[in-house]
């Protein structure tokens, strides 16, 4: 095996990708630090690290978007620079972006030629274009229809087509970074089987994730990166989810979350028959209905796309509902109109959005800035003559910096330059310090590291210690039956059922996420 041999020294043929004693810095921060990586053709090789640990970095190296400060690249054993995106893709790496890079008013074969062939959409490669496609999805069961329009698709169908673009310009090398985050677990599955076959072709693949399950399910080897540096690499088949834990953070990590049964008081939030119906006229909701006391932890589960994005949405004062009430400690709420949630927050109810970079978040903001948003009417910073008193924000912004190691810890750092799982760090942080009397909050750990998910887990069960309201949206099972005291399941807009946490399992909630009557005749 020569995975985790040193890679100093000549170039091996039979590596796909060797890096020897590459580092980058952004002014104090070193992003990476010597690093030395071996990856073997035709295999599927994970990387694993902490939220900024380094390895968006070292994949926009190998990508030709930034440019190391130190060290050397081999592409199937010979030395590569690689300055740009071009000489990547010539080289034959191929990436698939967290945040698609796709032209959205364009069609799927505009978009997969887009940038090969000189970028320009002549007939003749339009119509090659269209009968390799056609050969690419036989061969992988990568299914879009050629002339839809990419903005039209689901996220996953629009990840097929990054696929498809990496594969048209003949990438020998694929680059998936956090490809599960957005897609639903059925999606997820069909990525795997597609990345499976791609390897059993001679493929290679190197895979970023925080899900140690998807390490643990598809990798040959995985490795570990620690602030900026591989601390190791393993065959896949020789590590465990609590080994590989342990060396991304430095310490043992809970893999489960620890909390005492609820003692629920009053009901604190209450939704009453909420209804949706979109501008194009379909309902998204149908009398979705609940109670959530003090003290408890609401879980919403379903498949993503079900109502539990619009269900929150109502709630948080973002979106109006188009019938039906909610009530706080007995009084409603204005349904009638979309505010950006000011009324919600002057009412004790706080909201993390699940998608940080359009709700969350101002990325050209520095994190001080951010650490207040929606919050910057409060007393507390408030200085003469209605300015804003800076120190008090910058403050606030430090604590919550210590308080969720938030790295680094930099309140002038833009929130865009933080790392993804950083980024969400600051959002928790700034709803969570309002000690709000209900959390709304959307993916909690999406793109997060599994120390920081531990430690956002125990954020939550402490408030309801302390006597608030949650209610919980995630497409991770795992996660809504972790933290959970009940669980309401969503399907089609409607709620398909509503279980004790300690009562139910993946297998009856799963038949409750596809609509399926667990007690019904042949429900197995
Ligand atoms: N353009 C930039 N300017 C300044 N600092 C940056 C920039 N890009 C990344 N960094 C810093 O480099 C470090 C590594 O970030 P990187 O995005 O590579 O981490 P990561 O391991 O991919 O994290 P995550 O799992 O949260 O996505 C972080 O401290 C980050 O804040």
């Amino acid at each position: 095996m020569t995975v985790g041999t040193d890679t100093r020294g000549a170039g091996k043929p039979d590596l796909a990708i060797e890096l020897a004693g590459v580092s980058k810095s952004f002014g104090p921060v070193e992003a990476n630090r010597d690093i030395h990586l071996a990856v073997r053709r035709g295999t599927i090789h994970g990387i694993v690290g902490e939220n900024g640990a380094g390895k968006s970095t070292l994949m926009s190296i190998l990508y030709g978007f930034y440019q190391a400060d130190a060290g050397e690249i081999r592409v199937d054993g010979r030395p590569t620079p690689i300055p740009d995106s071009r000489a990547a893709i010539a080289a034959g790496i191929g990436m698939v972006h967290q945040h698609f890079m796709l032209v959205e008013p364009f069609s799927v074969l505009e978009n997969v030629v887009l940038g090969a062939e000189d970028g320009r959409l002549l007939r003749p490669s339009l119509a090659r274009a269209r009968d390799a496609l056609r050969r690419l999805e036989r061969d992988y069961e990568l299914e879009v229809d050629p002339d839809a329009i990419v903005g039209d698709l689901s996220v996953g169908a629009q990840q097929r087509v990054e696929i498809l673009k990496a594969l048209y310009r003949e990438a020998r090398i694929l680059i998936l970074d956090e490809p599960t985050g957005v897609l639903t677990p059925a999606e997820a599955d069909h990525l795997f089987r597609v990345l499976a076959a791609l390897r059993d072709e001679g493929k290679t693949i190197i895979l970023i994730t925080h899900k140690l399950r998807e390490i643990m399910a598809i990798t040959d080897a995985v490795s570990v990166m620690r602030r900026g540096e591989i601390v190791r690499t393993l065959p896949t088949a020789e590590t465990s989810p609590a080994e590989l834990a342990e060396l991304m953070v430095g310490r043992r990590v809970l893999l489960r979350v620890d909390k005492a049964p609820a003692r629920p008081g009053e009901v604190v939030i209450e939704a009453r028959r909420l209804s949706l119906t979109d501008a194009g006229g379909a309902r998204r909701l149908r009398d979705v209905s609940f109670e959530v006391r003090a003290g408890e932890i609401l879980g919403i589960a379903g498949v993503a796309g079900n109502g539990q994005s619009e269900l929150l949405e109502i709630l948080a004062g973002i979106r109006p509902a188009t019938s039906g009430a909610a009530l706080l400690r007995g009084r409603p709420l204005d349904l009638s109109r979309a505010t950006n949630g000011a009324d919600r927050r002057a009412r004790g109810i706080a909201h993390v959005p699940e998608d940080r970079h359009r709700r969350g978040l101002v990325m050209p903001f520095a994190a001080w800035e951010n650490a207040c948003l929606g919050y910057q009417d409060e007393a507390r910073f408030a200085a003469r003559f209605g300015l804003l008193d800076r120190d008090a924000i910058r403050a606030a912004a430090r604590a919550d910096i210590a308080r969720f190691d938030i790295r680094p810890p930099s309140c002038d750092l833009k929130a865009a330059n933080f790392s993804g799982g950083n980024q969400q760090k600051i959002v928790i942080a700034r709803e969570m310090d309002r000690e709000p009397d209900v959390l709304l909050v959307g993916q909690p750990t999406r793109g997060v590291d599994i120390g920081a998910i531990e430690f956002i887990h125990r954020q939550i069960v402490t408030l309801r210690d302390r006597g608030k309201a949650i209610i919980l949206v995630s497409v991770e099972l795992d996660e809504i039956q972790a933290l959970s005291d009940r669980i309401l399941v969503m399907f089609d807009g409607a709620v398909s059922g509503t279980r004790r946490a300690e009562e139910t399992d993946e297998r009856e909630l799963g038949l409750l996420m596809a609509g399926i009557d667990p007690k019904a005749k042949g429900a197995a």
